[in-house]
């Protein structure tokens, strides 16, 4: 069947403008039929101004299934990404067990697909069981429907295992997507050193994510395997990255909401939700990421959403594990507190919840047009509301945001020309 979305402003990627124009999508293949007025249609939904966006992609989630589902169920993550406009996440494989098996793989993209909601792309690990040794079989994993390959939550610790890693992953053009951290030089830390010296924790020296950044961009350099740098904090990070890229590596990277919204600055006390790895950085670190935002260095947003129990997140900052979740709020706190006062354009910022994940990864959607896919996140960018966990699909309500007030309110979602998240929809468990 032929549905029309009528009354809707359309993202124009050319022009990076909002048009009051019609789009037409087959709800059976899928596909975006044509753009424009006076086109036919079985079925028209009537919206009232809101705008229509090509649906979000997030290629950094923690979805916590298997094992940790007390945190987050495949069922609850996925819901908690179509309510954040998300049509597709990449899930990360720190779960129990750790995701370095074609069947685990394969069973996530399953799982997904029966539930119907946002499209999963799991990420394997780099590792077996992430110990940081022997290499995960690549290959298998990657035709089971892995979408590339990260021990997240740790770094590699080993320089010359990760050697072996790019030299296999370039072989295959799978991505090594690196969580970056000298664990020699981070230690046990928690926090910024200056929040540390504050709180009394221990702090987390700032280089310990450029450290292992720069080692990794020489051996992309070498072995030409392409490396992307998960959630990018630091200042010399992205120095390094712009470094890189200006020699001509393949190295992209992606950058958090909290990281260009937040800095050590902002914890005034000890409180885990405020805990997060890499940390909030100092205000220097948050402006040198924006403006690596703003230049292209950093390719793309990604949440890092990390969703933990109440009673993980209730203990002091030295003991509570780290992470916030991040896919409800994403859009509507970069554009509350970065479009609307003119510091990011809205284009900027689409594109890297959209086009460029879809280019650089090799996914469908990110675009509105004629023969792509029928993603589109519909955002009332006029309603506002006050950020509150109980309105959460996510199991997670540890976030720093609490009580922030945002515009940009999510009202539907569709995947591939499903209608996949209604605001207000009852929750799954
Ligand atoms: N970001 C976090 O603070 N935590 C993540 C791990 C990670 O992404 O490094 C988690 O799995 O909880
Ligand atoms: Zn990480």
């Amino acid at each position: 069947m032929i549905v029309r979305i009528d009354g809707g402003r359309l993202w124009d990627a050319e022009s990076g403008q909002l048009r009051e124009t019609s789009v037409a999508f087959d709800d059976v293949t899928g596909e975006i039929v044509a753009l424009g007025q006076g086109l036919r249609a079985e079925k028209v939904i009537e919206l009232r101004g809101e705008a229509v966006f090509p649906g979000f992609i997030d290629m950094h989630v923690h979805l916590r299934d298997p094992g940790l589902t007390a945190k987050e169920s495949l069922e609850t993550g996925v819901q908690a990404a179509a309510a954040g406009g998300f049509t597709q996440v990449a899930c990360m494989p720190n779960t129990k067990p750790p995701i370095d098996s074609p069947k685990l793989v394969a069973d996530l993209v399953e799982r997904a697909k029966v539930i119907g909601k946002t499209e999963v792309h799991p990420i394997a690990c780099i590792t077996q069981g992430q110990a940081g040794d022997e290499l995960a079989d690549y290959e298998a994993l990657r035709a089971a429907g892995a979408v590339g390959f990260s021990d997240d939550g740790r770094g590699v610790q080993h320089g010359g295992r990760m050697r072996e890693a790019f030299l296999r992953l370039k072989e295959l053009g799978a991505p090594a997507i690196i969580h970056a951290e000298d664990e020699t030089i981070s230690g046990k830390g928690v926090v910024h050193p200056n929040a540390a010296r504050r709180l009394g924790l221990l702090g987390i020296p700032i280089e310990a994510e450029a450290a292992m950044i720069a080692r990794d961009v020489l051996l992309a350099e070498q072995t030409g395997a392409h490396l992307h740098v998960c959630h990018v904090s630091t200042e010399p990070s992205v120095a390094v990255i712009r470094w890189a890229k200006a020699r001509g590596i393949r190295v992209t990277a992606e950058v958090t909401p909290h990281h260009l919204l937040l800095s050590e600055t902002a914890i005034k006390r000890d409180d885990a939700n405020w805990k997060v790895n890499p940390p909030l950085q100092s205000e220097r670190d948050r402006e040198a990421c924006l403006e690596g935002f703003l230049d292209g260095t950093l390719d793309i947003i990604a949440t890092d959403h990390a969703p933990h129990t109440p009673a993980e997140k209730a203990q002091s900052m030295a003991t509570a594990p780290f992470g916030m979740v991040g896919l409800e709020t994403a859009f509507a706190l970069l554009y509350t507190y970065l479009v609307l006062p003119g510091t990011v354009p809205l284009t900027r910022i689409i594109e890297g919840m959209t086009s460029r994940p879809a280019r650089l990864f090799g996914l469908a959607g990110g675009s509105i047009r004629p023969g792509a896919r029928a993603d589109f996140a519909i955002v009332d960018l006029q309603a506002e509301r006050t950020i509150d966990g109980d309105s959460f699909y996510t199991k997670g309500r540890n976030t720093p945001f609490l009580d922030w007030r945002i515009a940009g309110v999510i009202k539907s979602t569709i995947r591939a020309g499903q209608v996949i998240y209604e605001a207000g929809e009852e929750r799954l468990s």
